[in-house]
């Protein structure tokens, strides 16, 4: 059994937590808000983020972020992208000793265009981090804090910490983790599979049907592993779980905030109004601009995630989205795989 503190009491926090008090693990889990903290310490539960779920009775919550990683070595990070940076700036101010950081969040950062792991490490100091691992794939909150069947992976420069984070994560009933020593592949799939979530709710909203589903998967990985390549990712890491293992699950779930978010966009609302309506975190729009912003920077084309960012950016209509990326060029279907293969063999 490990002292192990979940930072963020949102939805997949408090899944994550849910599996690791199952495990056995002594979980704290932090949160900002005092209100939420109470209703998990009182009635185990957390119906804002998880609805209809009754929580392991071992798990405690907290507000103070101090009391929360006492004799905590291992942290599992559950906050947007966005307040990544806030969080660990508290945490740094608290922490008194290396600490094994395992981040659960799919984003990139824009401008800086770092991926989550590179924000972590630039924030902390080196005397207060031990490991930063990284844990993605196909896992929607909702199912694993049912205990459905789920898969995940992590990855870490140190393989080692890897494993010993997938022994703490893993349980033979319904959460099965695999290891992947490419770091880079594992955060960008899960990053850039948000944008081609939007994109697919956008198709939803506007009617289209499952070929067009099918053509946004497909295409979508081939510009999520042409870019993934150009940063250094082995691009069978994108045939993976945190490739199209996750692509597939947001595009098809009506539990994805992601396919949520642009299925209400393809019915005309505007990005105001549908991030309003959500209350609760839609990467995919932060991830866009970034995306957009790596693909200018390396010249990769990036067709559907230009397109989505002319509709989230540029008030362009999503069906004229649609009409122009049909317009394009044609091209031959497996142009850029050649390319990646040609390079990795040259
Ligand atoms: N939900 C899922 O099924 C999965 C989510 N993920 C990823 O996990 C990450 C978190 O997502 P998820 O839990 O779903 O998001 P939610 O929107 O459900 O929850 C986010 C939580 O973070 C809290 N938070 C936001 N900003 C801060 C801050 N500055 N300090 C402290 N807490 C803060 C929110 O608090 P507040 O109530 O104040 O907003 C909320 O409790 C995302 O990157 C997502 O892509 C990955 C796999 C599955
Ligand atoms: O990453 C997820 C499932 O693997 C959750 O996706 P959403 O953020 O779109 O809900």
């Amino acid at each position: 059994m490990e002292k192990i503190a979940v930072l963020g009491a949102g939805s997949w926090g408090t899944a994550l937590a849910f599996v690791l008090a199952d495990n056995g693990h002594d979980v704290r889990i932090w949160g900002h808000r005092e209100q939420i903290i109470r209703e998990i310490n009182e009635s185990y539960t957390n119906e804002k983020y998880l609805p209809n779920v009754q929580l392991p009775q071992t798990l405690t919550g907290f507000t103070s972020l101090a009391e929360a990683i006492c004799e905590v070595q291992t942290i599992v990070l559950a906050v947007p992208t966005k307040a990544m940076r806030e969080v660990m700036a508290q945490l740094k101010e608290v922490a008194t000793e290396p600490l094994t950081i395992v981040h659960v969040s799919k984003g990139i950062e824009p401008d800086t265009l770092m991926r989550i792991s590179e924000m972590i490490e630039q924030e902390m100091p080196t005397e207060l981090l031990a490991d930063v691992v990284v844990l993605s794939g196909p896992s929607h909150a909702e199912e694993v804090s049912r205990r459905q069947p789920t898969t995940v992976t992590v990855s870490s420069h140190n393989m080692r910490a890897a494993e010993k984070i997938q022994d703490l994560f893993i349980n033979q009933q319904y959460f099965r983790v695999y290891t992947n020593p490419d770091i880079i592949g594992v955060e960008i799939g899960g990053a850039l599979k948000n944008i081609i979530a939007l994109a697919a709710g956008i198709t939803d909203g506007l009617e289209y049907g499952d070929n067009a589903k099918a053509a946004l998967i497909t295409r979508g990985l081939a510009e999520i592993a042409r870019l993934g390549s150009v940063l250094g990712a082995n691009p069978l890491t994108f045939l993976g779980l945190t490739g199209i293992g996750d692509l597939v699950v947001t595009c098809t779930s009506v539990h994805s905030r992601n396919w949520r978010a642009g299925n209400l966009l393809g019915k005309g609302y505007n990005l105001d109004e549908v991030l309003a309506n959500m209350g609760m975190v839609v990467e995919g729009v932060r991830t866009t601009k970034a995306a957009y912003q790596l693909a200018q920077k390396y010249n990769v084309k990036m067709p559907i995630t230009a397109a989505l960012y002319d509709v989230l950016f540029n008030n362009v209509k999503a069906k004229d989205a649609v009409d122009s990326l049909m317009a394009r060029t044609k091209t031959h279907e497996m142009e850029d795989l050649a390319n990646i293969l040609g390079e990795r063999m040259s």
